[in-house]
């Protein structure tokens, strides 16, 4: 069963009747709230949630516990039963219908649902967009936030759908699990005195959102520096969630012997490090039951990599300057999470959460995105993105599933010039994309044009 702790992310859901789509918006936001109350246990899958409400009036709402538990459309039918007849099914995200069993559809379709309003499309290629089509085929109204609906009040609701499922999205995109950065420093930059004593900075408060990020991730990254420094635990302690996976980055394996992330009875461990690195000790972790594995060149970015490859949706790095200066130089940080501690420790050799970048002017700086501040005990967490979220829209199906939505159009017929349409092909290109198509002139003889927009241009204007 999932924990329940306050969503440090989720805008609560709050309605002005009187604006246009707010009643949608304000239900899709609830959604989109309960969804992130998993966070972290449905990891690889979506945070999902439903409500459902008739007349406005809420009747039952469900959320995907953990990978694998009842679809939260199912537990929502099921708390409104008979009330469902005739209602509306608030979705954050189409339902994900991984093994094609239809579950989630099917249980909104049999109880009666009649109109469904969906946050985003499924942001996996694969299984956008089908759930859609199923549920129209039935017969149901589907709204999509941002598509069939337009508003200033359905922006801020797609964006709540956007940011509960932000690791998938920026996942998706950027092929490395989405990554987060977060630091404890003192308000002199400083993530430890001289001495290297770090514990601690940051307040009892901070420290126990901390625990909640960690639960939030399938992760969490250090570096051997952090090992032999802090010999840290690296565990959520807030009383319930998930228990992420220990990383540990060492080129060198200049480790100890002793340390409290070889203690693997409650979570594994896994030591990344480089070809031939102490054979010996790779032997004595391996007794300990850490696994290790060996990268040609340890970096980064192949770590990451290799981790997406395992099914990673999110990882949280804990790591000191260094590491997390090359962790932002290769761009697989998404996310900062900097607490600011309003003391003083100073030093001219204490260190500071990020390296060397290598920047000399200050316009070079990395502007956070979408930043924002909150007050945590005496702390201050200031968090934001480092890179914008990735737009999971326009949608660019299969060929076949082009055909499927309107089958009168087909890419790949040459006698018809079309323009593109979002769910088109190549509909995320406008005519003016760099796209050569092929088209017949009047002998029928094909001619190549650099663009839908040159073929246009002329044979409109050229007499
Ligand atoms: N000193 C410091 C932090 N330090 C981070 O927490 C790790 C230790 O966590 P644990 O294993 O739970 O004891 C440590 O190795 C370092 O990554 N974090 C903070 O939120 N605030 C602080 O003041």
């Amino acid at each position: 069963m999932a924990a329940s702790f306050p969503s440090p992310i989720i805008c609560k859901a709050t309605t002005n009747n009187n604006h246009p789509h707010a009643l949608d918006s304000f239900h899709v936001r609830r959604a989109a709230e309960i969804a992130d109350k998993s966070a972290g246990l449905t990891s690889p899958h979506p945070n999902f949630g439903c409500v459902i409400a008739t007349a406005g009036k809420v009747v039952g709402e469900g959320y995907l516990y953990a990978q694998g538990t009842k679809p939260a459309e199912v537990q929502a039918v099921e708390a409104a039963g008979e009330l469902c007849r005739g209602a509306t099914a608030y979705l954050n995200m189409e339902p994900g219908d991984c093994h094609g069993d239809r579950t989630a559809v099917s249980a909104l379709v049999k109880a009666g649902i009649t109109r469904v309003v969906v946050g985003i499309r499924h942001p996996l290629q694969h299984l956008r967009s089908h759930a859609l089509r199923a549920m129209r085929s039935e017969g149901l109204q589907v709204d999509v936030l941002g598509e069939d609906l337009k508003s200033k009040v359905v922006e801020e609701a797609l964006k709540s759908c956007l940011i509960v499922n932000a690791p998938l999205i920026y996942r998706a995109a950027s092929r490395v699990p989405f990554s987060v950065l977060k630091y404890a420093m003192t308000l002199d930059g400083k993530i430890a005195a001289s001495s290297g004593h770090a514990s601690w900075i940051s307040s009892k408060e901070s420290r126990y959102r901390v625990f909640e990020l960690r639960g939030r991730s399938d992760a969490i990254v250090v570096g051997g520096n952090t090992v032999r420094k802090d010999n840290p635990r690296l565990t959520a302690r807030h009383g319930g969630g998930h228990v992420p996976i220990r990383i540990v980055m060492s080129r060198t394996l200049n480790l100890p012997e002793v340390a409290n992330l070889w203690d693997v009875s409650s979570v594994p461990t896994i030591v990344v490090t480089q070809r031939g690195a102490r054979k010996n000790f790779q032997k004595f972790l391996a007794s300990k039951g850490v696994e290790v594995v060996e990268f040609d060149i340890l970096n980064t970015r192949d770590v990451m990599e290799y981790f997406y490859d395992r099914g990673y949706l999110s990882i949280l790095w804990e790591c000191g300057g260094t590491l997390a200066a090359s962790a932002i130089s290769s761009g697989i940080i998404h996310k900062v999470f900097a607490f600011v501690a309003p003391k003083i420790i100073g030093g001219k050799n204490a260190p500071t959460p990020v390296g060397e970048l290598g920047m000399v002017e200050m316009t070079q700086a990395l502007d956070l995105i979408d930043f924002s501040y909150e007050q945590i005990g005496p702390d201050m967490l200031i968090s934001g993105f480092l890179q914008p979220l990735p737009d999971p829209t326009p949608v660019i199906p299969s060929v076949d599933e082009t055909y499927a939505i309107d089958p009168s159009v087909t890419p790949y017929e040459s006698s018809i010039i079309f323009f593109y349409k979002t769910w088109d092909l190549y509909g995320a290109f406008s005519n003016f994309s760099p796209h050569p198509i092929q088209m017949p002139d009047e002998n029928g003889d094909y001619q190549t044009w650099s663009s839908v927009e040159h073929y246009y241009q002329v044979t409109t204007f050229a007499a």
